[in-house]
């Protein structure tokens, strides 16, 4: 770590802070399973490999305590940039699901088993994106978001897109798809006509692939869903023709090493590792750290595992999305572009 990190793939919700979840909890007489941070840390975070399902329920141990609360969703932004900064990262894009934090326009169920009230999928951007201004003010880094459909609530993909256009002035650089990568497309279009949308706007998109699912998946979400980055797409391996394909046209691949072996996405023998052949091929590529909550991480561990584990060397580290971005990120928003695409720092 070098005090110039940039991370690309990060899910606020996945970012939280234990004191914060129980702080919250607390103020709103919301009871947990837990009542030191050491207690509801062991009940939140997975130290063996498990499944993305079984991760992904991991949410439900405390999303309730931080939905459809005005101050706990600006302060985990907040908070967001201020560990941020202290990783040694100057451009970060956090992405979250504005709908897993509302309690009202959302449709019912209401996530979370929450009684309706008055925030609004619209309002949760707007107190995120303050947030991380206020943020980015105290800390002196830069702070972007990216808004994540979910695949199993195609209903709300259209909204999210039109959040995307309405904050893109304010920091919203993108559109993200996330969840059980196994909900096929065909079955729900919503998404599809989203990201149509998304091109027709100009707004940047990159989609969950071939973290768990197959290599079909990576392939329909750059030719269906016109991904420009694809979010973490270990399994584009197992295609050879599409992974060559993507390497020629540079195409990023957000890699999050932990992640990968915690949610039983990768081999858990870090020495058979996908990114190793990334890595060997010179793709473009980026390290992140995906829910450092849940894993109990932080961006120096996805960098010594791959060093420690995956034979990186300093010469990899600086052909990593990182050597440049200082100079990127001082950049006027408009320019902030190029670093959205991500391209390695020999291509800069
Ligand atoms: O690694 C992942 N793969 C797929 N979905 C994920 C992953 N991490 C988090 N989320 C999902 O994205 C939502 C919005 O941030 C999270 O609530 C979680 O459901």
């Amino acid at each position: 770590v070098n005090g110039s990190e940039i991370e690309l793939h990060v899910h606020l919700d996945g970012a939280i802070r234990v004191q914060t979840i129980l702080d919250v909890a607390k103020r709103r007489g919301i009871s947990l399973p837990a009542t030191t941070a050491e207690e509801l840390k062991e009940k939140i975070i997975i130290h063996e490999p498990a499944t993305l399902t079984k991760f992904l329920e991991k949410f439900e141990e405390y999303m309730h305590v931080i939905a459809g609360d005005k101050d706990a969703i600006k302060r985990i932004a907040y908070e967001f940039v201020e560990d941020k900064a202290k990783e040694g990262v100057i451009y970060v894009e956090v992405r979250y699901s504005p709908h897993f934090l509302a309690d009202c326009d959302v449709g019912k169920p209401i996530p979370w088993n929450q009684t309706e009230g008055d925030l609004s999928p619209d309002e949760v951007v707007r107190l995120v994106n303050e947030g991380l201004r206020e943020g980015e003010r105290a800390f002196n880094i830069k702070a972007r978001s990216i808004l994540c459909c979910m695949r199993h609530m195609p209903s709300w993909s259209i909204e999210v897109v039109e959040l995307c256009k309405k904050y893109r002035n304010d920091g919203v650089v993108a559109i993200d798809l996330a969840g059980d990568e196994s909900m096929n497309l065909e079955a729900n279009p919503e998404h599809r006509t989203a990201y149509e949308e998304a091109v027709r706007c100009g707004i940047h998109r990159t989609v969950h692939a071939g973290e768990v699912g197959p290599a079909s998946v990576v392939k329909e979400a750059v030719e269906v869903l016109k991904a420009e980055r694809v979010g973490h797409g270990y399994n584009t391996l197992q295609d050879p023709a599409l992974y060559r394909k993507l390497l020629e046209q540079n195409m990023h691949f957000e890699m999050c090493p932990v992640s990968s072996k915690l949610t039983g996405a990768c081999d858990s023998d870090f020495t058979q590792h996908p990114i190793i052949t990334f890595r060997k091929d010179k793709a473009n590529y980026s390290l992140n750290t995906d829910d450092p909550l849940i894993f109990n991480s932080n961006l120096l561990l996805d960098y010594s595992v791959v060093h420690q584990h995956m034979g990186f060397t300093e010469e990899e580290f600086k052909r990593l999305v990182r050597s440049n971005a200082k100079k990127h990120a001082e950049y006027e928003p408009l320019r902030l572009h190029h670093v959205w695409k991500a391209r390695s720092a020999t291509v800069f």
